[in-house]
């Protein structure tokens, strides 16, 4: 049953005011993994609560404690909690999402400020956090208030977790999920009976996807220090083990051009595919040329879109971020720094999970680290992880997307599986152990944790309609 035509007339009128909406959410910068921002972070969860409160859903506020950041013990944004509707007769969906962004600064080279929701002529709606993930999230907002202004009636029960720390590990918030459920019938959870994330993105930029996998990760730091300070590089040079020379050897050998991890055991742990597993990607809608337009270069790994896919949905991979406590900046300052931190995460896929990847790393940056005769320090820990996640796509929360899919874009959707990380999927799955859905809304273009990243308007609209008839679909199932 797909959603009344009143509804999807309503989501298109409301349109500009929708994008307001967005806008007013872009200009909160809630990076999570800035301190100097962790206010803005609160300001923003307060906008998300304030929201829907007046769209007629109870809310709480959930204070997950404190961490430490750059060596100081700072406030957790706390966890928006929302509910709306109690009818036992209906199913019960949980939604997630998170309203804190990567870190975004014009001199990153962003072609506007990415703190301001800028519309190009061509309905790119520009700005930090457009796709990624306050978008989606005021896509839910639009699909309350679109029902509260019709008097449409909530055609299932929703409850709501929205999270401030998902770029940031999602500190916190496994402890409560699992605090929750253990509460039993008085738990948040209590009766809810699948999960729908909204929170990645399509393969290309024409056809709609649905997302049934989830990559893991093990985000690293590699640190070596020796000088008690700086040094000048010509008064010192060539006199001392220097922290940077030793850092840039190792993370050389974390990696190969062509994506090979080169720790030992690590790329071994997974099977190779067989003809059947090839052709469910072989059948997927993209080519190079889709990533070549997505990235803005002509440097895929291969010519060959299969193994491409692959490397992304099924294969591990090792990318290294940046080096703390480094000179990058203008000029030629000659300094040899006294402690530099290399920074580099591994996607995992199953078997993979941080307990099993990092001692490998841990144990081969060690041995190599010998190998350098060094005087300096080393040390190498795990910043943050999480585990990958693979979902039965015969549930019938799938099946509900898929007619969603068809309703609103009158296509069958990609099935996929996301190279990305959401932590927090795992812990659904396996904590309140039901069905978990990804219902992206944005474009595989978007540039999510990249200059100019953008939502185009047609998905925000369209992803807003797609939303709202899933919840539709979902109620139509006899299950
Ligand atoms: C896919 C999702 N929108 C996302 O961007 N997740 C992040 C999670 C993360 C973990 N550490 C930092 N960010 C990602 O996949 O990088
Ligand atoms: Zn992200
Ligand atoms: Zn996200």
């Amino acid at each position: 049953m797909p959603a009344p035509t009143t509804l999807l007339g309503y989501i298109d009128e409301n349109a500009d005011r929708f994008i307001k909406r967005l806008a007013d959410a872009v200009a909160i910068p809630s990076v999570s993994g800035d301190r100097t921002h962790r206010e803005d972070v609160f300001k923003m969860a307060k906008f998300i609560e304030d929201q829907l409160q007046t769209l007629g859903v109870q809310t709480r506020l959930e204070d997950l404690g404190t961490e430490t950041l750059d060596g100081h013990e700072i406030k957790l944004p706390p966890a928006v909690l929302g509910k709306i509707g109690e009818d036992p007769k209906k199913k019960t969906i949980l939604i997630y999402g998170h309203f804190d962004v990567q870190p975004a600064f014009k001199s990153d080279g962003w072609s506007t400020d990415p703190f301001t929701l800028t519309i190009a002529d061509d309905g790119q709606l520009i700005g930090r956090g457009s796709s990624d993930d306050k978008g989606p999230i005021l896509g839910w907002l639009n699909v309350l208030e679109a029902h509260r202004d019709l008097g449409i009636g909530l055609p299932v029960n929703l409850r709501f977790v929205f999270e401030g720390m998902e770029e940031s590990g999602s500190v916190g918030l496994d402890e409560f999920i699992a605090a929750e459920h253990a509460r039993g019938k008085d738990g948040w959870f209590h009766g809810v009976d699948v999960v729908c994330i909204s929170d990645n993105y399509w393969l290309n930029t024409r056809t709609p996807c649905i997302t049934y996998g989830l990559r893991g990760l093990a985000y690293m730091f590699v640190q070596v220090s020796g000088p008690a300070r700086d040094l000048h590089s010509g008064v010192f040079g060539r006199t001392v083990h220097e922290p940077m020379t030793d850092l840039v050897t190792l993370l050389g050998k974390l990696v190969a051009p062509d994506g090979t991890i080169l720790i030992p055991g690590v790329d071994d742990m997974i099977r190779a595919a067989d003809s059947e597993e090839r052709e469910l990607y072989d059948r997927l809608d993209y080519s190079i040329a889709d990533i070549e337009a997505a990235v803005g270069a002509s440097i895929a790994v291969s010519d060959d879109k299969t193994q491409v896919l692959m490397g992304r949905m099924r294969q591990p991979s090792l990318s290294i971020h940046g080096i703390e406590g480094a000179f990058y900046g203008s000029g030629a300052k000659t300094v040899i720094p006294a402690k530099v931190t290399g920074k580099f995460s591994i996607r995992l896929v199953p078997p993979q999970t941080p307990d099993k990847v990092v001692p490998l790393v841990i144990q081969y940056l060690e041995a190599e680290f010998a190998k350098l005769n060094s005087k300096n320090k080393l040390r190498v820990y795990l910043e943050h992880g999480g585990k990958p996640w693979v979902a039965d796509i015969k549930h019938w929360n799938y099946e509900a997307a898929i007619k969603a899919t068809q309703a609103v874009y009158n296509k069958l959707p990609d099935m996929t599986r996301e190279g990305g990380s959401i932590p927090v999927t795992l812990t659904f799955a396996e904590t309140l152990g039901v069905n978990v859905l990804l219902l992206p809304m944005g474009r595989g273009d978007d540039g999510a944790h990249s200059t100019n990243e953008k939502l185009d308007r047609s998905n925000f609209i369209e992803g807003t309609k797609l939303l709202g008839t899933y919840l539709h679909e979902v109620a139509a199932i006899n299950a």
